[in-house]
Order: structure tokens, then sequence, then C-alpha cells
């Protein structure tokens, strides 16, 4: 049983949110004792930050033992358990292994876990830490035939770094990657699917993620999420020696999902392989799992990823005390990163924002967006004590990612797929197939949103254009044409 600590400044998660969070305060109250209680044995670390523009950033992330940062940090310490109870009225945590903490300031940052189509089926998987990816990694090795349901970043990334069985990729919507792309880009990435995987991974300008205890230490419990990159350290090669075999359904949800037991007693037939020409199809009734799919398809498989979103870990602390929560099921948290309890702050992909945003930015659960509101959730406690004013961070001016997809380098700027313009904007777009993918989004002459897929750029220029808000309505088409320097154009 831990003693109980009074209290100091207590941060509860070890993500890259959490994390943040303590050490910005460490930094900032030297003589005060900062507390991290972390479920996970590993804690994330951010290192070599490089400001790429004004808004968009690169690092480095790695798994660390807690001691390496308690030792950068001495009046940090970090405790290795899950909160099991938070009592907001008496200011007060209870953890899993018996310890009570008090606090004067509590951030939330304990992240989200996937919400899956369905709980408690062997055969359906979520993808989140180290945990479930070695799980992911061990039932690959023998399959031949995987079913992945979504549409957003984790089954971008399997349908393309998947090879050696076949890949049925069930999507809702009428093209691939919506959670990121429109039709157009859609259309513009899924001619790699078809071609073979590039021997030498791009390099690209994005946030890196150092794997080690992909292939070391066992996580035990609620783990950090993964992130960009988490693949690397996996091998996603299974039993076959085929490359790449994905097959897509779209426009179509999961109806049922049978066991083979119960789908031989029934008497149902599933389709064959859908590359049925092709050496890889097989018995259709040899499956231990079969996927009855909305558009009257059934298909047998060996397992089922569900990379359908998240869910905000908010469980332990919410019976006993009434936090406003968000659509999305995160704690609701003001521009000053408070929850609607005193004294409670929250951050990453815990939390919903629920400020009134800058026009060019949204909420989107990915790992710059947890760096940056746990920082700024700390510059915000510390100015609560102070009694300082504090205004929003710029980096909630415009929103902001550099991913990479299909091997592609993509980065998405502001209002990039035109989210609540409604109708009030027009898109200008410059494609090659095979090379780049530029589109704009402008509204009244003024840039609003840009997604540049490939080796564009374009990104600071297109940065500065949305952040000055120039009316560029006489330059027309020509803001996109290849034969024009752009940068020359407005530097
Ligand atoms: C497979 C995968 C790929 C991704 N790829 C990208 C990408 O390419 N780019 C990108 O920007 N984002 C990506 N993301 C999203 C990104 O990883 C997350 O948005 C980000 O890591 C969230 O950080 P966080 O600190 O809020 O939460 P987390 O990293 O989930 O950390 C939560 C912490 O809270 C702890 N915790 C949970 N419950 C408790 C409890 N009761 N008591 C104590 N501690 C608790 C956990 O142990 C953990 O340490 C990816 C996510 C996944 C799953
Ligand atoms: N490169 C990147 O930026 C990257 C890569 C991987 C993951 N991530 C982040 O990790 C988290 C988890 O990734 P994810 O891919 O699970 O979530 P996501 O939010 O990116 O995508 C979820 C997808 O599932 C679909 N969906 C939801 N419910 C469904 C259902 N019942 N049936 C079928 N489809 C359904 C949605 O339409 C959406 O396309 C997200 O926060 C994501 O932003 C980011």
């Amino acid at each position: 049983m831990a003693a109980a600590v009074t209290g100091g400044l207590a941060v509860v998660g070890g993500g890259i949110s959490g994390v943040t969070c303590a050490e910005q305060l460490a930094a900032q109250f030297p003589t005060d004792n900062i507390l991290l209680i972390t479920a996970s044995p590993l804690i994330k670390a951010v290192t070599n930050v490089r400001q790429v523009s004004r808004v968009l950033e690169e690092f480095d992330v790695t798994e660390r033992c807690s001691s390496e940062l308690e030792a950068r940090y001495p009046n940090l310490r970090v405790v290795r358990s899950a909160v099991r109870e938070l009592r907001s009225d008496q200011k007060r945590i209870t953890t899993e292994d018996g310890g009570e903490y008090s606090y004067s300031k509590l951030c939330l940052c304990t992240g989200a876990k996937p919400r899956v189509i369905v709980t408690g089926n062997p055969y359906v998987l979520g993808i989140r830490d180290t945990d479930s990816a070695q799980d992911f990694q061990r039932r690959l090795c023998d399959t031949r035939r995987v079913l992945i349901v979504g549409n957003g970043g984790i089954a971008m990334e399997l349908v393309y770094e998947i090879e050696g069985c076949e890949v049925i990729w069930a999507v809702k919507d009428k093209s691939i990657g919506n959670a990121y792309f429109d039709a157009g880009a859609a259309e513009f990435l899924i001619s790699q699917l078809q071609a073979d995987k590039a021997a030498t991974p791009l390099t690209c300008k994005r946030t890196r993620y150092a794997v080690d205890a992909l292939t070391g230490g066992k996580a035990v419990g609620a783990g950090s999420a993964l992130g960009p990159d988490w693949h690397q350290g996996l091998n996603l090669q299974a039993s076959k020696e085929f490359s790449r075999c994905v097959h897509v359904e779209a426009e179509t949800e999961v109806k049922r999902i049978f066991l083979q037991e119960e789908f031989e007693l029934l008497n149902m037939t599933a389709l064959p392989s859908p590359k049925s020409s092709s050496s890889h199809s097989s018995n259709p009734a040899e499956w231990p799992v079969y996927v009855q799919l909305t558009n009257g398809k059934t298909y047998g498989c060996d397992f089922i990823v569900s990379a359908t979103g998240v869910i905000p870990n908010i469980e332990p602390f919410i019976c006993g005390n009434k936090f406003d929560l968000g659509g999305d099921g995160g704690f609701r948290v003001d521009e000053h990163m408070r929850t609607s309890l005193p004294d409670i702050y929250a951050a990453g992909d815990v939390c919903t924002a629920s400020w009134k945003p800058s026009p060019l930015w949204q909420q989107m659960r990915l790992w710059t967006q947890a760096r940056q509101m746990g920082w700024y959730a700390a510059k915000c406690i510390a100015a609560d004590i102070t009694g300082e004013t504090i205004e929003m961070d710029f980096c909630f001016e415009l929103f902001a990612h550099v991913t990479k997809f299909f091997n592609y380098k993509v980065i998405l700027l502001g209002k990039y797929n035109g989210q609540g313009l409604g109708t009030d904007h027009e898109l200008m777009l410059r494609c090659t197939r095979g090379v780049e993918y530029v589109k704009v989004v402008m509204q009244n002459g003024r840039m609003v949103g840009a997604v540049l897929i490939g080796e564009t750029d374009l990104e600071e220029t297109f940065e500065n254009l949305i952040l000055n808000q120039m009316d560029l309505s006489s330059y027309g088409e020509s803001l996109l044409d290849p034969n024009i320097d752009i940068e020359d154009y407005f530097d």
C-alpha cells in the first residue's frame, strides 16, 4: 500500500499529453513536487522537436522508463499504477495498488481506447498500444485472410503494409480514407494499393516513432497509444509469399459476425476469395469466423481488425463526479483546458475541445495535438496558480498535420476537407498521377484549407496564405499552375 501524498500538482497518464504536461509543470515549478500517475510501465518521451514552419512541427517519440524522467526532473515522481477512483469533492485519487493521493490541481491525460464494432469476440481486434500491436503481429503470422473494418488512419496504414495474405477492406463510405480525404484524393491513392511496395520507405517530414518497446518490454494494462510509423517495428508479412492483395468492399458495414460452428449450423454460405481467379482462393467453409456485410456479401476470415475510431478513457473518473462530456465522450475542456470540475484540467485524446475554435482549426485525436494540449494545459495551470492571464496558444490557430499514407507524404492544413463550410467554398485541384495531388479549399477568394500529397514543397507558402487570409481572387487558377513558382509570388 502506497502512502498518501498530499497536496501538489498531479497529472494522470504517461502518454504524450501527460508526460509533456508533467515535464512542463516540473520545469515551471522546480521547488514543488509534481506527481505523474500512469497505468503503463513505459512512458512516452518527445525528443528532437523541430519547427518545420510556423505551425507544422516534427519530433521523435520514444518509450522510456519512468526513472529517466525522474532523473531529469528531481521534483517529478512517477507512480506506476492505474487510477481506480477520483473523489473530486475531496481532491483525492485512489490507485489500483491502494495508493491515495491528494492534489491541488489535476490534469487528466488518460488517452482513448479503440471503439471496436463488437466487444468480447476473440476474433475481433482493436489496435492501440504495444500489447495489442504484438497480438496483431502474432495472429498475422499464419493468417490467410484478414478483414479490416474502418476507413481512417489505422485501416489505411494496415491495408498498405500487410503482405502475404488476403485483405478484405470493408468501408462504409464511397471512397477510401474518408477521415482524411475526399473522393479525388482517394482515387489518386488507390492506385498505390495495386502497385508494388516501394523498396525503400519514404523519408519525409513527419513525426517519427521509435518502437523499441514493441520488441522489448511487455506492457501491462492500458498502454499509451502507438503513433506514426508504429508498424515499422513489426513484421506485417503473413504466411504466404505474395505481396499486397487488397479487395475493397465500399459502402458497406458489418451486419453480423458468426463463429465457424454457428455458421455451419445455420447452413450458411460464404463467398470464395474475391481474387478467386488467383491461386489464393480457398474453401469457403474453412474459416474460424465469418462476417456478413450489409451489402449481402459474407466472407470468411482468420480474424477481423476493427479500426473504427476511439473512445476517450474516462471511466475511472466519472463515478460520483459530474463532468460535462462532449458528444464523442471526452471531458469537455474550455479555452484554458479546464474541465467542468474545479481544479481539474484535461488534455490529449481524453478531452473534447469545447472552446469556440479558430475558424481554421479542428480537434483530431493526433499525436501533435496531444503534445500541444499537454504543454498548453501546464501553462494554463501555472497561469491559474500565479494569477497571470494567458492567451490561447498560437498552435490552435491553424490545424496542421504531417503524416504518410501509401508511402506518400501527406500534409493537411486548415479546413482541408471543407469541414463545416457547407456549400460555401470552392476547390482547386492539381494532380499528376503517381506523383502529387494538391487540393486547396477557397472561401471568398481566401485559402482556408489544403491537402498536399507527395513532395509538393508547398506547405510553407500555403500555411502562410491560409494564416494571413490574403485575398487571392485575382490569381484565379494560376495559384496552382505548376509553371509558376508560387513561393516567389508571395514571398
Ligand atoms: C496505431 C496508431 C497509430 C497512430 N498513428 C498516428 C499518426 O501517424 N499520427 C498522429 O498524429 N497520431 C497517430 N495516432 C494517434 C496518437 O498516437 C494519439 O493521438 C496520441 O498518442 C494520444 O496521446 P495521449 O497522451 O492523449 O494518450 P495515450 O498515448 O493513449 O496515453 C494515455 C496514458 O494514460 C494512461 N492511462 C489510461 N488509463 C489510466 C488510468 N486509469 N490510470 C492511470 N493511467 C491511465 C495510459 O497507460 C497511457 O500512458 C495513432 C494511434 C494509434 C493507436
Ligand atoms: N497517420 C495518422 O495520422 C494516423 C494513423 C493511424 C491512427 N491515427 C489516429 O489514431 C486513432 C485511431 O485510428 P482509427 O483509424 O481507428 O480512427 P479514425 O478516427 O482515423 O477512423 C475511424 C474510421 O472508422 C469508421 N467507422 C466508425 N465506426 C464504424 C463502423 N461501425 N463500421 C465501419 N466503419 C466505422 C469511420 O468512418 C472512420 O473512417 C485516431 O485518433 C486517428 O486519428 C492517425
